[in-house]
């Protein structure tokens, strides 16, 4: 299996209920995708603030990798320009009621519960999961988020900075681009990722409450240890975990696979919306079609 499988860049696992409900009509979504680009298609240097985040220079990747192999994140605020997080933000704004919204009770794992230890032992508590999303078809052809998804400097910068070889866009046609929503009292449970990393954008920014919290290397996946003792002392409250701030605008870099994670429940009745943008390694490769019907509620 190649580090990055079909779940890079989302939480997509496994789950055992899933309460997936429709947004809006479904014929919404279908209108939705006939995504033709219109107007200007912005340039990468209209986008990125190239000046303080000079993704071509292979010494900046450099510097990156290093932060992000130390520290399992990297932050980068301000990354978008204000011209670009605004169209950015009116995409999001405005498709909000195309999201396929869905729950999900899952363990920290991610993984199915296991006979051998009770319910209440960290391999079968389960956490809650709710959010909405807007799929890769239903992003404009000309949406910014997708100029920059696209961009060679792009790509090769985060290949570079997360030690890929080289990065492929789905073959699927929903899931290389998402766009996250989350309601107040919607939250990401616990959990570890199943990717090795995931690239994020926050585009809108609640008032209060979905806060990113995590615990660096909390398991070693690769050596066999998911260190149960670990996950009931956070699950239990006796850990108090880390909190990443980010505004609209900061690109993240996470390493969320040994890294576990959450974000809060939302306090405000202002949506968090976030990008997330999603490569494998190895080309023409599409998320299940059991993750794309239970996070997208559809196939295609
Ligand atoms: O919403 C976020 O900031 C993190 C998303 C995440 O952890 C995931 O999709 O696995
Ligand atoms: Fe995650």
């Amino acid at each position: 299996m190649s580090l990055i499988n079909e779940t890079i860049g989302s939480l997509r696992g496994p789950f055992f209920v899933s309460r997936g409900f429709q947004a809006a009509d479904q014929s919404v979504i279908v209108v939705a995708r006939l995504n033709v680009a219109q107007g200007h298609l912005m340039q990468i240097e209209d986008i990125v603030d190239m000046a303080t985040y000079p993704i071509a220079d292979a010494g900046f990747a450099a510097t990156c990798n290093t932060k992000l192999d130390a520290d399992g994140v990297l932050v980068l605020p301000d990354f978008i320009q204000a011209k670009a997080l605004a169209d950015i933000q009116a995409e999001a704004v405005a498709k909000q009621d195309q999201a396929y919204f869905c729950a999900q009770d899952h363990s920290v794992y991610l993984t199915p519960d296991n006979p051998a230890f009770g319910a209440d032992h960290p391999a079968n508590r389960k956490v809650t999961s709710s959010k909405g999303c807007i799929c890769d078809d239903v992003i404009a052809g000309n949406s910014p988020l997708r100029a920059l998804y696209d961009d060679v400097a792009f790509r090769r910068f985060v290949a570079r900075t997360t030690g890929q070889a080289g990065l492929y866009p789905y073959a699927d046609n929903l899931s290389s681009i998402n766009i996250h929503y989350a309601k107040r009292g919607q939250e990401l449970g616990w959990h570890f990722d199943n990717s090795s990393f995931a690239i994020t954008l926050l585009i809108q920014k609640p008032a209060a409450g979905s806060r990113f919290e995590y615990i660096k290397d909390l398991r070693d996946a690769d050596a066999g240890d998911l260190n149960y003792t670990g996950v009931a002392a956070l699950l239990d409250g006796a850990t108090q975990p880390d909190v990443l701030a980010m505004d609209p605008g900061t690109l993240v870099l996470f390493r969320g696979r040994n890294s576990i994670h959450r974000v809060s429940p939302n306090e405000s009745d202002i949506t968090r919306m976030l990008a997330v943008l999603a490569y494998n390694a190895e080309p023409d490769v599409s998320l299940s079609e059991s993750a794309r019907m239970t996070f997208y509620g559809r196939l295609d």
